[in-house]
């Protein structure tokens, strides 16, 4: 059997504490602009790593609410949604970066997000120390949908919203954790995409930022490099050309229609990276691509 390594011990020095106290410092304007604010964060499928990375978010979450940021997290799962499904041999398809879901699909796709994805999340939020509280968009009416498409199957398209329900928990310091289901007034359940679930509730509550978390650094230009502020005209441009294609066509709609309807920016950037929230909200090395409206 080879011997096992020695754990390598990390010595943390005088220079480590100041270079860490000097940071606190340096963030005291960024903490003072995003007191009160409220901040939409969509933590997608494929940016959901490990039990680590998980835990890392959480805390990032929880110390945005400790300094006075109000935190809605919107959940996608569809990397999750499809490790089920093909465990229970049912074939899914995709058309327009949405899932065509007929109703065994859409049963799974509520248990999943509902179920697994959410109370992960909300369990990694109380573990760090919060008060979070997993939801869908059928409770308290928060995200009412009608069918998008009848192509689609029951794939909603968010109508209706409750954004005094969200700040009402706000103010008992709970963090909503929201899975991307609706309800319909028909009485369907329906499936929404987890950007469009993201970006339509933070128009609901104008949002100061919604966060995009993916896995990717952000938006990429045709020489692969990221863009760091992106105008809406350019998003026009960079898709009709093509550069800007597959699952971030849903992210720049979604920004798009977000800052339309009253979010003050939207941020596009990789949930993989460590502290990313932080790193966005609090530092000059902001994470990802920014997209707000023309000035
Ligand atoms: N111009 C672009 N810049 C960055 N990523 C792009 C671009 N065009 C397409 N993509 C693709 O979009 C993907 C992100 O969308 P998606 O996989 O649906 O993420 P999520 O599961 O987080 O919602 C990236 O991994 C990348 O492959
Ligand atoms: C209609 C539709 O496509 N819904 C998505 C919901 C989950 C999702 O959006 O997950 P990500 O954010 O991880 O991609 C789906 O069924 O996969």
């Amino acid at each position: 059997m080879p011997e096992e390594e020695p754990m390598k011990k990390q010595t943390v020095t005088a220079e480590d504490w100041i270079a860490a106290a000097r940071t606190l410092n340096a963030a005291l304007p960024n903490l003072q602009r995003y007191d009160g604010a409220t901040v939409v964060i969509k933590l997608g499928g494929h940016a959901m790593g490990s039990d680590e990375a998980m835990e890392s978010f959480a805390r990032d979450v929880v110390l945005m609410q400790q300094v006075g940021v109000n935190p809605v997290i919107v959940h996608g799962g569809g990397p999750q949604i499809n490790q089920m499904l093909e465990r229970l041999t049912i074939k899914s398809d995709f058309v327009g970066g949405k899932r065509v879901t007929d109703l065994a699909t859409v049963e799974v796709v509520e248990m999943v997000l509902s179920g697994l994805v959410n109370k992960r999340i909300v369990q990694a939020i109380n573990a760090a120390g919060g008060k979070g509280v997993g939801l869908s968009g059928k409770d308290a009416n928060l995200m009412v949908c009608e069918q998008a498409d009848p192509a689609l199957g029951f794939v909603g398209k968010p109508v209706g919203f409750n954004p005094d329900f969200l700040r009402s928990l706000h103010a008992a310091e709970i963090i909503p954790v929201i899975a991307p289901i609706g309800g319909g007034s028909d009485g369907a359940t329906y499936n929404v995409n987890g950007d469009t679930a993201a970006g339509a509730i933070a128009a609901s509550l104008k949002a100061d930022r919604l966060l995009l978390l993916t896995d990717v650094s952000g938006v990429k230009d045709n020489t692969g490099e990221i863009v760091s502020e992106i105008t809406p005209e350019q998003i026009r441009q960079m898709t009709d050309d093509g550069v800007i294609a597959g699952g971030m066509i849903p992210k720049t709609e979604t920004a798009l229609a977000a800052i339309d309807d009253g979010v003050r920016a939207v941020v596009i950037l990789d949930g993989r990276a460590p502290n990313a929230c932080l790193l966005e909200l609090y530092t000059e090395h902001g994470a990802g691509s920014l997209i707000r409206p023309p000035r």
